[in-house]
């Protein structure tokens, strides 16, 4: 891909969103979730609602990372980093680059709530999505208080429960995220074990909210369930995030500290 291009794979001329479907093969897709489903337990981190692995190194409480060599399968076969670079998306980032991947195991049912990535990233983050397909629902904070909605834990601040973009994560698509979407907005999928989509014709039945990327769907069971109404299945399905730390420890400084 030529990094110009990433224009054509914007979701909405009005968010820096971008929709790029089949990043991978099959085949790569195949060896990934290989790869992830074959590591040993220890690499996972248990969350309440889920698990997750990191890689690229762990964060200090100062948000400095250290860090640590990735794995073959996202620095060598596939060498995910360099396609994500050559996307462009990363081209203005402190490494031009991600240098810090976290994949998510999400079983069907499971999801992840509506939040912010934090300013020890620079603002970008692609997402890959293996195994399954997701509902992913950007949010804004509510501008006046209403105690009807809930309310975000760590900001203390109201988000107002429509969506304002939903996009559907085909398996083996990328999706970038930068600028305001990821600076002033918070994300998250519902934890449902299936999506139903309802034809346009009779949306005013359902309460599916539209699909911003639905002329951009490659899937055959994924294009009709959004353009004539119907169900799609959730079965396990892993992200990996990619995004770029600012802050990275220096080697020989560490050791002199
Ligand atoms: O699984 C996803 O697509 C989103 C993951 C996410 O938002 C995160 O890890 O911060
Ligand atoms: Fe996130």
């Amino acid at each position: 891909m030529i990094a110009g291009d990433l224009k054509s794979f914007q979701v909405t001329d009005a968010d820096e969103v971008f929709y790029l479907p089949d990043f991978v093969t099959k085949e790569e897709e195949e060896i990934l979730l290989r790869k992830i489903t074959e590591s040993p337990l220890p690499k996972w981190k248990q969350l309440s609602k889920r698990r997750l692995q990191i890689w690229g190194g762990d964060m200090t409480t100062k948000r400095l990372l250290i860090p640590q060599p990735m794995p073959d399968f996202i620095g060598k076969y596939p060498n995910l980093i360099a396609r994500i670079r050559e996307t462009g998306a990363f081209s203005a980032s402190p490494h031009s680059g991600p240098n810090h991947v976290i994949l998510n195991e999400y079983l069907p049912g499971q999801g992840i709530m509506p939040h912010e990535d934090g300013p020890a990233y620079y603002p970008t983050v692609a997402t890959l999505s293996l195994g399954s397909h997701a509902l992913f629902h950007y949010y804004q904070y509510q501008l006046s208080a209403d105690t009807e909605n809930t309310d975000d834990a760590e900001s203390g601040r109201t988000i107002d429960p429509q969506p304002v973009l939903t996009v559907l994560l085909e398996p083996r698509s990328l999706i970038i995220t930068r600028s305001s979407l990821y600076e002033a907005h918070l994300h998250g999928i519902d934890g449902v074990t299936e999506d139903t989509f309802f034809a346009p014709i009779s949306s005013q039945h359902g309460t599916t909210p539209p699909i911003a990327n639905a002329h951009m769907l490659t899937g055959a069971a994924e294009r009709d369930a959004v353009t004539r109404g119907g169900t799609l299945s959730r079965g396990t399905r892993y992200s990996l995030t990619f995004r770029d730390v600012a802050r990275v420890a220096n080697g020989a400084r560490l050791l002199q500290s």
